[in-house]
């Protein structure tokens, strides 16, 4: 089972918009409206939760979406889940693949060291044994397999692949807590992930990362001295498979040779568009109230208007808030990224005066 079969119900549509329009709550006897929900597009239904915080308040169910399309058929059954609309237009997730003892740790650490606050390491599980400076939650969650393979089977994973003998896989929390930080996430994965991740909802840029010779790659590998020669042989017999794949047409955006470190480095950031002008500060939006019980929604455009407000402060003006959903993106499953969520004043002094506060 998958994140989004847990997260969501499977029913039937018809059930859904018979069902969930008519939603309101009854409350000391008065029809209080605690949910609301619209239809944004022929894939999804849009559903704000009165009474919870900004945070929480706006939630998707996905009716007809590719994810939807490709459950029903291997199901056989009707299939709708639930996504929880997230704010924030988090940048891009960066793949970064590659043969074992490429470089690929080495130029993260940098891109990390460098831009601290910009980006966030994706800490995958493996159930291969630590190395002797490798911290449990740092490097990686370090877990038994019979865990990790139920973790699996409840849809706790966004990817997961068999690596030189062991298990290892990118966790949707690994994914979203850097996000929810505020910060970029890059992935070490390798081939077989960056090809789950790539079907996934998630969207990413997909790097490879080729060593200058197969030579150059075994001398890296047995300089780093954290292998058995068994060890070696495995990783060095993979390597030719993965850099074979790393070429798979339409798998990687880019394709870097990790021959001169510095210049790798630099070309590394060079495509990531680090290249001086940005702020590396993190994004601070403005702080919105939580929402009240009773609101209504409606759509406008590419934009969710939530209204609400006492009948005092109706006399003279409604307060709304704007949930902008033209720039929405695909999060990892059960996420749906890039909600704009901003407040505006509208005056019963005129007609179709609307001021912007935040
Ligand atoms: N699919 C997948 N591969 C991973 C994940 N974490 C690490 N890997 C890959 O597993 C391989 C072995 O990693 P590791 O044992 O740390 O050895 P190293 O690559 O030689 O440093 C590398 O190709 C990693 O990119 C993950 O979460 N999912
Ligand atoms: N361009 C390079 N030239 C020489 N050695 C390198 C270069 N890049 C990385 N290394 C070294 O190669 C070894 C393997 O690098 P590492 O980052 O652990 O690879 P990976 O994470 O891809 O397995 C390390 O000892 C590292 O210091």
């Amino acid at each position: 089972m998958n994140q989004h079969q847990q997260l969501g119900f499977r029913f039937s549509t018809n059930l859904l918009v018979n069902g969930l329009f008519p939603l309101c709550w009854e409350q000391n006897r008065s029809c209080v409206r605690a949910i609301q929900a619209v239809l944004l597009s022929e894939d999804r239904i849009v559903i704000v939760k009165g009474n919870s915080s900004p945070d929480d308040c706006t939630w998707f169910l996905e009716v007809d979406t590719q994810f939807i399309r490709e459950q029903k058929k291997s199901f056989e059954t009707e299939v709708v889940a639930w996504s929880k609309g997230v704010k924030g237009d988090a940048e891009k997730p960066i793949v970064i693949s590659g043969p074992s003892g490429v470089g690929k740790g080495t130029l993260i650490s940098k891109l990390m060291e460098e831009f601290p606050s910009m980006f966030g390491f994706s800490v995958s599980h493996t159930t291969r044994a630590p190395r002797d400076k490798e911290k449990d939650g740092v490097h990686y969650h370090f877990t038994e397999r019979s865990v990790m393979e139920k973790d699996i089977k409840d849809g706790k994973f966004l990817e997961f692949a068999s690596v030189h003998g062991n298990l290892y896989g990118t966790s949707i929390e690994a994914v979203e807590v850097v996000a929810d930080a505020g910060k970029r996430c890059i992935l070490d994965i390798d081939v077989q992930g960056a090809r789950s991740v790539r079907a996934s909802p998630l969207e990413a840029i997909f790097i490879f990362i080729c060593p200058p010779s197969f030579e150059e790659l075994e001398k890296r590998l047995r300089a780093r001295g954290t292998e058995t020669e068994e060890q070696i042989q495995q990783r060095l017999h993979n390597a030719r498979a993965e850099l074979e794949q790393g070429q798979s047409p339409g798998l990687f955006d880019h394709i870097l040779v990790n021959e001169d470190l510095e210049a790798c480095y630099e070309s590394l950031k060079k495509l990531l568009g680090l290249d001086g002008s940005i702020s590396t500060a993190p994004k601070s939006s403005p702080k919105m109230a939580d929402l009240p019980l009773d609101l209504s929604i409606s759509k406008f455009d590419h934009k969710i208007l939530i209204s609400f407000g006492t009948k005092e402060v109706e006399k003279a003006s409604k307060n709304l808030y704007v949930l902008d959903v033209s720039s929405l993106k695909g999060g990892a499953p059960g996420r749906t990224r890039g909600l704009n969520m901003y407040t505006v004043h509208l005056f019963a002094d005129g007609p179709n005066v609307v001021k912007q506060l935040s």
